[in-house]
């Protein structure tokens, strides 16, 4: 081989961008037509497995779920120079990644530069400043004062502006998006604990979505960065062209936001709705730079909001697809509305101690959790070389890519019936909420990264579940297609199509 790396680069960037508009050609155009059934990719010459990863970039993550099917569970994916890296979604190697050898599997500075909208904040950075971040927040997060009023926040926002809105789309009897709702319902929920600001994007004239749409871009072009070899998006980012040019012009819609948040917050502090974790408590500043605040704020919207917004409209749309279910999660909530003074004339709001108990709830959210995971792809590096348990071997500086949504459709992890919507393989003979080591179910990633929001938005979204549920009747529009965003949270391309019903129970 006689050409050198640096050669090799000088030309294959050229000639990767010239592939470009082939490239949007076959994802744009051809894949959404054709169903080419998933195979084993060819490793090409040159371009290595992409051509199969263009082809496929549509339902990528079906694809990789079969792929990953077909070698058991782990295969090295090569692309170009420059990119390659192993994939997996096998417990036995999720283990050591995640908790037992934590320290080897860093995310790398890579990782962060896919995602530099969110700058050194502790989604990005890994050692000793990921340490220090993590235990501000952990310390701000386990204050039961901030978690009583999260779920307080919750519920009232339940009553004064989730169901009101619900209601006017009843009454304007059209089909509505119900993913926008959630998002809109999510992104109030989580400014209000890191802000102490009232976004007030529920309200029924639905104000524009620009900040959360720029959230969204962050999250895509996160994702399209994984599949382009570094130089080909740099360069990209530097014409302004593509994704890239998307990116640019959300990232002064988020800064705009999050200086308006601020301000707000200080000029409100006493009157407002609520403490603010991030801001008063002081979670980055002592004299770091406001930049390292930013990126913290926009960190914490995105944990918070994408997360639980993704979560709420997977779990409504399998709760329409699976009416036996929604019945099952009605009848355990009945008891609890009887307790109440319900004539069945005024709507019902669960309080959030009332919803914490009940199990079959909890095992038809994790198992929407588990089918769906908002957080698709967790991604590592290796500091030294390594043998994983699946008998891969990885050298120093080896990325590695684990598919939570590919994890959650293997028969060997889950069983036959991996692929089913079916709550009761979570609750246990003794009608306990069985235990899944987080590991094999990383939906809130495992070991010391583990989400810091996990209990809190458990509570959060049974309330908010069964509210909805107990008061609603939805069904999907005919012939609307759901299928994912290419993004790194799972997030519906066309949004939930659905019509909704006020439900009236005669008691
Ligand atoms: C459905 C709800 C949620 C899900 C599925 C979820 C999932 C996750 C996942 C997968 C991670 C690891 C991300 C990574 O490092 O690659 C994470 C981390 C984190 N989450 Fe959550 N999350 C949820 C809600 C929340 C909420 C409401 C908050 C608080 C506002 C929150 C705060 C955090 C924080 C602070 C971390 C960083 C942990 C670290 O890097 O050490 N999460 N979450």
């Amino acid at each position: 081989m006689l050409l050198s790396l640096q050669f090799l680069q000088d030309i294959l960037v050229p000639f990767l961008v010239l592939l470009l508009p082939v490239y949007y050609y076959l994802v744009i155009f051809r894949s959404s037509k054709t169903n080419v059934p998933a195979r084993f990719p060819t490793d090409w010459p040159l371009v290595g497995m992409l051509p199969s990863l263009v082809v496929n970039l549509r339902r990528f993550h079906d694809y990789a779920t079969t792929v990953l099917a077909v070698a058991g569970g782990s295969f090295e994916a090569r692309g170009p120079p420059g990119l390659r890296f192993l994939m997996t979604c096998d417990p036995a190697n999720t283990r050591p990644i995640f908790v037992s050898s934590f320290g080897n599997y860093p995310k790398g500075e890579e990782f962060a530069s896919f995602f530099d909208a969110m700058g050194g904040s502790f989604f990005n950075v890994d050692g000793e400043s990921w340490r220090r971040q993590r235990a501000k927040a952990q310390r701000v997060m386990g204050d039961p004062r901030l978690l009583g009023f999260m779920a307080r926040w919750c519920r009232d926002r339940v009553e004064i502006g989730l169901l009101p809105l619900l209601m006017h789309m009843v009454e304007k009897n059209t089909p509505f998006d119900l993913q926008d709702v959630f998002t809109r319902f999510a992104f109030d929920m989580t400014a209000s604990p890191v802000f102490g600001v009232d976004t007030g994007r529920l309200s029924l004239d639905m104000p524009p979505m620009d900040v959360p749409d720029a959230m969204d871009a962050v999250m895509e072009v996160g994702f399209f960065r994984h599949t382009v070899p570094a130089p080909c998006w740099r360069l990209m980012r530097r014409l302004g062209i593509g994704p890239e040019r998307r990116l640019a012009a959300a990232q002064p819609v988020m800064r705009r936001f999050l200086t308006e948040m601020v301000e707000t917050r200080k000029k409100n502090e006493q009157t407002s709705c609520c403490r603010s974790a991030a801001v008063d408590d002081d979670m980055v500043s002592n004299g770091e730079p406001m930049e390292l605040l930013y990126a913290t704020l926009i960190n914490l919207m995105v944990a918070g909001r994408d997360t639980v917004g993704s979560t709420l409209t997977w779990l409504f749309y399998n709760l329409v697809r699976h009416p036996r279910v929604a019945d099952a999660i009605r009848r355990e909530l009945a008891p609890v509305v009887s307790r109440a003074t319900d004539d069945g004339s005024t709507m019902v709001v669960f309080e959030p101690e009332e919803t914490k108990p009940l199990v079959y709830l909890h095992a038809a959210l994790f198992e929407s959790m588990r089918l769906y995971p908002p957080v698709l792809y967790e991604r590592k590096e290796a500091l030294t070389d390594d043998v994983l348990p699946s008998g891969h071997w990885v050298r120093a500086g080896d990325k590695i890519l684990i598919s939570l949504y590919a994890m959650a459709r293997m028969e060997s992890v889950w069983g036959k019936d991996c692929a089913e919507y079916r709550p009761e393989r979570w609750v246990a003979a003794d009608g306990r909420l069985r235990h899944v080591p987080a590991h094999r179910f990383p939906s809130f990633h495992a070991g010391p990264r583990s989400c810091l929001g996990k209990d809190i938005s458990v509570v959060q979204m049974k309330c908010v579940v069964a509210t909805v549920l107990w008061n609603f009747d939805f069904e999907v529009v005919e012939g609307h297609v759901v299928e994912p965003k290419l993004s790194v949270i799972l997030q519906m391309k066309n949004g939930l199509l659905v019509r909704a019903k006020r439900r009236h129970v005669v008691r």
